[in-house]
Order: structure tokens, then C-alpha cells, then sequence
């Protein structure tokens, strides 16, 4: 296998999306979970996504894992690699964006790294390096909730030059306009002046275009799924990849029943939560209780039990910004996170054993937790469900066939889960 492009995603649900996109702009592409063991058995791709769970882990352990994960990526023949973090720039003043751009850039001896979170698919475009989120600045954006990574500066020349050693640069929209070459030479400019990463600015398809066929001339390049249509589109149309060879790779049925986890408490999803109510029985878990012992999660699954039969069921744990502020000033944020994502997985791997094989998890770290704890290494990449989320096809999990989505929290329509279900037979 020789890849032409190698990816590195810090969440599973972005890596997903990537993949989608990849995919979708005529890519071969494959994700899997962590770097892959030598015996699992992947078909012919142009594109790897490697899956980590490193967004929001120490700076210090997010930098060892992608740095691994490079390695792996360039022993498979990828000349460039492309760090997907999201496009809601999620991060702390600690990392984990600039200490893993910084690491791989000093790996693949680049002088100056593109630095790109648009994705104007899902309205996020970049505009003066400060990143918009639909018609808002990110720090309006309900990203500035988020029960992690609160996003409070919209400017993201700052944002990563608290994170990174290099001094951060920015090349703007007008710059973007007038071509790759005028690109080029701006860099080189930002390069002799010390700058070894630039913000650039992008809000339509064609100037990710235009990012995508410079980015290419370098090893590394940071950003979200918009940088790697960019990415892809240069790819074919340089005639090194054949767009026509990306058939879709996981479309027969596996029926078997059907579940939905929720752990996100984005606005897009308590939304989805809502509608849900109308189309499937919805458990609403009490997150105190889910936090301090294993009960809530028995109590789920004797009521899971019950309606599996039957149809489709969601377990949910999200709640509305106040509740999970009072959740968190109670148990500490980290501690009331990871007790519900490992609350989530203990559900999904109960529900696999009674029998679901089409899961629909939303969240990105809920996702993580899920798909590590059922063991499945990689995934082939089907139908689109809506912008960034594809049906995914576990390959060599223990389990056997099963389908899955994993859902940015942020991603998809209202009838999310009853969309995804149609696609999912
Ligand atoms: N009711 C709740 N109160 C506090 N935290 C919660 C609650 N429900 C879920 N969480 C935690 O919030 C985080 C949501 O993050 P994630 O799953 O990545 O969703 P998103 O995709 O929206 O970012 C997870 O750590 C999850 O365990
Ligand atoms: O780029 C994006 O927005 C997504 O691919 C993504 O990474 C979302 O993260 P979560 O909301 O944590 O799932």
C-alpha cells in the first residue's frame, strides 16, 4: 500500500468527517482506530486517517501519540500529512494544536505550516484569521460552552500563538483570491521573517481549492475536513491520485438491532434529542447519579432491553449548559466528563452483547470512549448522512458486521438520528 496522503485526526468523530470528505472529493480512504496492528487487513487506499483520542489529553502524551502516528503514515509513502483538529478550533491555552504542529513540522523539516479550520460546508469559514462559526464569531458561537474546551477568542493567530514556540502569521482572504503563486510568495515573505505557521484565511470551496494545491508543496498542513477537500481536489487534479477508483466501500446491510448514544450537550444535538422524542423511545440519563456509581447505566440497560426488540432506542446523558455547569462545579469538569464517556461505553459494549449491530453515537469524545472500548480497529466509509458524518463499516472488529456514525456533536440536521437510521439498514 502507498498512500499519497496520511492524516492524523485528534477525535474520532472528526477523523470520520475527514474521511467522508476525503472520500467524497475522490479518495480511496480508510480510518482507523490508533495506528493499525501489522495482521489488520486494509484494501488499496490513497488515504489513511488514523484516529486518535488526543484533543483533549496532556499536550506532552498528544505529541507523542501523533508524532507515532506520522511515523507510521510516512513509512506507507505519504509525502504530506494533514493534522485534522475541528473546525471549531477546539483547544486550550495548553494545546493540543500548536505543540503537535510544532512537533510534526520539526519531524518533516518544513520551514512554515498552513494553518486552516474552514469548512464552509458546515459554515465555518475564516476571515482575517478570526474563525466564524455560521453568522458568528467562534467566541459568540455556542462554542463558548463547550464542556471542555470553552472558546472564548475568535482571532486565531492568537489563539495558536499562545499554544505554539513559532511566531504565527496570517495570510488573508485577498491574498487567497489572487492565487497559489501570489500564496507561495507571501509564505516564502512570512518564512525569511521568522513566522513558521500562518492562519490562512478561507470561506468558499475554491480558495480551499487554491490552499489545498499550495499545501501540497509542503510535507505538513493543520486543519479541519475543509483543508482536506483542498487537499483532495489538488491531489486529482495533479493526476496523482484517479478520482474514478473512490467507489463507496461499505454499502451492503447488516440489520441486527439498533441504538443511539447521545453524550454531546451541543445546542445541534440537545435539538436532535428533542426531535427524536417523536420517532423512538428516548432515555434521558440522570448524569449526578452517572457520576458517582455503576446504577444508572443497570437502570438504563433493563429499560434498553425492554424496547430493543421493538425498534430503534437513544440513551442520552446531555443536558442544557446550566446543568452541566452545576454537574462540573460539583465533581470537577475532567472527572464529570470522563465518568459519563465511560458510562457511555460501558452502555455501547452492553448493547452489543444483547444484540445492536447499527449504532449511532453523538459526540466526539463519547465517540472516542465508545469505539475504544468496542475494540474496532478500522473503519470503510459509506453513504453521507449529513455535512461531515458518513456511515462507517467496522472492519476486523470482533463483533462482526456492524455499522456505525459517529456524530460531531455540532453536526447535522434536526431529524439527525432519523436520518442516519434510512441510511443504515
Ligand atoms: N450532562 C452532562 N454534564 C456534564 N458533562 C457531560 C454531560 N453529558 C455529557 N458530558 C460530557 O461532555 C463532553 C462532551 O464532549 P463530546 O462527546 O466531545 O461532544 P461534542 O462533540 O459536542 O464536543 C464529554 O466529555 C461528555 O462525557
Ligand atoms: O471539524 C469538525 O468540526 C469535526 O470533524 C470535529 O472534529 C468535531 O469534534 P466534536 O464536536 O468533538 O465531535
Amino acid at each position: 500500500m502507498t498512500l499519497v496522503l496520511g492524516c492524523i485526526a485528534d477525535d474520532y468523530t472528526g477523523a470520520s468527517d475527514l474521511a467522508n470528505t476525503l472520500t467524497r472529493n475522490g479518495l480511496r480512504t480508510v480510518q482507523t482506530i490508533g495506528i493499525p496492528a501489522d495482521d489488520l487487513k486494509l484494501p488499496d487506499v490513497d488515504a489513511v486517517v488514523v484516529s486518535l483520542k488526543s484533543r483533549s489529553i496532556a499536550a506532552g502524551a498528544a505529541v507523542e501519540k501523533s508524532r507515532a502516528a506520522d511515523k507510521w503514515l510516512r513509512s506507507r509513502g505519504a509525502s504530506h500529512v494533514l493534522f485534522k483538529i475541528c473546525s471549531t478550533f477546539d483547544s486550550t491555552d495548553k494545546g493540543n494544536i500548536g505543540p503537535v504542529m510544532d512537533a510534526l513540522r520539526t519531524d518533516a523539516g518544513d520551514n512554515i505550516v498552513l494553518v486552516t479550520p474552514a469548512f464552509p460546508e458546515t459554515g465555518r469559514t475564516v476571515y482575517q484569521g478570526n474563525l466564524f462559526v455560521g453568522t458568528v464569531p467562534l467566541n459568540e458561537s455556542p462554542l463558548k460552552d463547550h464542556p471542555l474546551n470553552p472558546m472564548h477568542d475568535s482571532n486565531l493567530v492568537r489563539v495558536l500563538a499562545r499554544q505554539s514556540e513559532t511566531n504565527i502569521g496570517l495570510v488573508d482572504l485577498g491574498i487567497v483570491a489572487s492565487g497559489a503563486d501570489v500564496v507561495r510568495s507571501h509564505l516564502d515573505g512570512l518564512s525569511e521573517n521568522g513566522f513558521g505557521a500562518a492562519v490562512i484565511d478561507a470561506v468558499f470551496a475554491k480558495d480551499l481549492e487554491t490552499i489545498g494545491t499550495v499545501a501540497l508543496d509542503h510535507r505538513v498542513s493543520v486543519g479541519a475536513s475543509g483543508l482536506g477537500l483542498g487537499l483532495a481536489r489538488g491531489l486529482v487534479a495533479s493526476g496523482r491520485v484517479n478520482a474514478d477508483a473512490a467507489t463507496s466501500l461499505a454499502e451492503k446491510p447488516v440489520g441486527g438491532a439498533a441504538a443511539c448514544l447521545a453524550g454531546s450537550c451541543s445546542q445541534a444535538t440537545l435539538q436532535q434529542i428533542a426531535k427524536a422524542e417523536h420517532a423512538m423511545p428516548v432515555l434521558h440519563l440522570d448524569p449526578e447519579k452517572v457520576v458517582v456509581g455503576k446504577e444508572e447505566v443497570q437502570r438504563a440497560m433493563a429499560w434498553a432491553k425492554e424496547h430493543l426488540g421493538k425498534g430503534p432506542i437513544l440513551i442520552a446523558s446531555s443536558s442544557t449548559t446550566d446543568q452541566v455547569t452545576q454537574l462540573q462545579k460539583r465533581h470537577g469538569r475532567d472527572a464529570a466528563g470522563h465518568a459519563i464517556e465511560q458510562a457511555m461505553a460501558d452502555l455501547a459494549e452492553a448493547l452489543v452483547g444483547a444484540g445492536v449491530r447499527r449504532l449511532i453515537v453523538a459526540g466526539g469524545e463519547t465517540s472516542g470512549a465508545v469505539v475504544d472500548r468496542l475494540g474496532i480497529p478500522g473503519f470503510l466509509v459509506g453513504a453521507e448522512i449529513a455535512a461531515g458524518v458518513p456511515v462507517l463499516r467496522a472492519v476486523g472488529a470482533g463483533q462482526g458486521d456492524m455499522v456505525l456514525a459517529l456524530k460531531s456533536g455540532n453536526f447535522g440536521g434536526p431529524d439527525f438520528f432519523a436520518d442516519a437510521l434510512k441510511l443504515m439498514p
